[in-house]
């Protein structure tokens, strides 16, 4: 069910490059106490872990894979297809994380590719990831960045395909640091955002798009960032491991 703005609240959590039983095991006991709540919940393990988590998992949480690449098989050691993500039973794939950007030199152009062959070829939905460095906020760059890079993704999505994206802000600066964004600069970051798309698309996709916060999101700094009208849900790293992970999942709740 959809909130009162009509787009219902999104939380990933993205694993990155943990993975345990016992972790394994104290997510699966958060999301246990989820089954109630009115919440679109993502979880991304590692790639060779997703089968193992799918069959665990509870049956209301969906699972992402962190990446894939744009063909189908072929001679691309190391890389995993969309059509295997979904195979695996993941019904969704994080593109353009600022770790695949910066570690692995993943640009504009290449996740413009991906996003397309995702939404084309497959039926796989998409978070797509962008967000600006310390650097270049304290440049005052931060929306000349965020555009730059949501644009990108926005010439290969056409308007009727924006129901299977949902834009992941995620400043660099605050990715397991710490230094959660405050609720305002996150805030005015979204509203920009959701403008821009916007005047890219339509009026009704600006409405509907979700746009999620990821950044040093945990179980007790999520509720006022859930607060604020643009903020449509997390991409949470660290804190989706962990307990309090719940808590962040329910953060749009009273
Ligand atoms: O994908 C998640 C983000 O990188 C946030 O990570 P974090 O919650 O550990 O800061």
């Amino acid at each position: 069910m959809a909130g009162a703005n009509g787009r219902r609240f999104f939380v990933g959590g993205n694993w990155k490059m943990n993975y345990s039983k016992a972790i394994s095991d104290v997510v699966n006991k958060a999301l246990n106490n989820t089954k109630d709540v009115d919440v679109e919940i993502v979880c991304a393990p590692p790639a060779l872990f997703i089968q193992e988590f799918v069959a665990s998992k509870p049956a209301h949480v969906e699972v992402a894979a962190q990446n894939c690449y744009l063909a189908k098989d072929g001679a691309f050691t190391g890389e995993i297809s969309p059509e295997m993500v979904k195979e695996a039973g993941c019904a969704w794939v994080i593109l353009g994380h600022s770790e695949r950007r910066t570690l692995f030199h993943e640009d504009d152009d290449f996740l413009k590719k991906k996003i397309d062959y995702v939404l084309n070829k497959t039926d796989v939905n998409v978070i797509a990831c962008i967000g600006e460095t310390l650097q270049e906020r304290e440049a005052g760059k931060t929306n000349e960045v965020v555009e730059r890079q949501v644009k990108a993704y926005q010439e290969k999505i056409a308007n009727d395909q924006y129901s299977r994206v949902v834009i992941a802000y995620e400043p660099v600066w605050a990715i397991g640091t710490g230094k959660v964004a405050t609720p305002q600069q996150a805030q005015d970051v979204h509203e920009h955002l959701r403008q821009f798309i916007g005047k890219n698309a339509t009026a009704d996709v600006a409405k509907s798009i979700r746009i999620i916060y990821g950044g040093s999101v945990n179980g007790a700094n999520c509720k006022e960032l859930a607060q604020k009208p643009d903020i449509d849900g997390f991409l949470v790293g660290g804190a989706s491991l962990k307990p309090e992970f719940e808590q962040i999942c329910k953060a749009r709740q009273n």
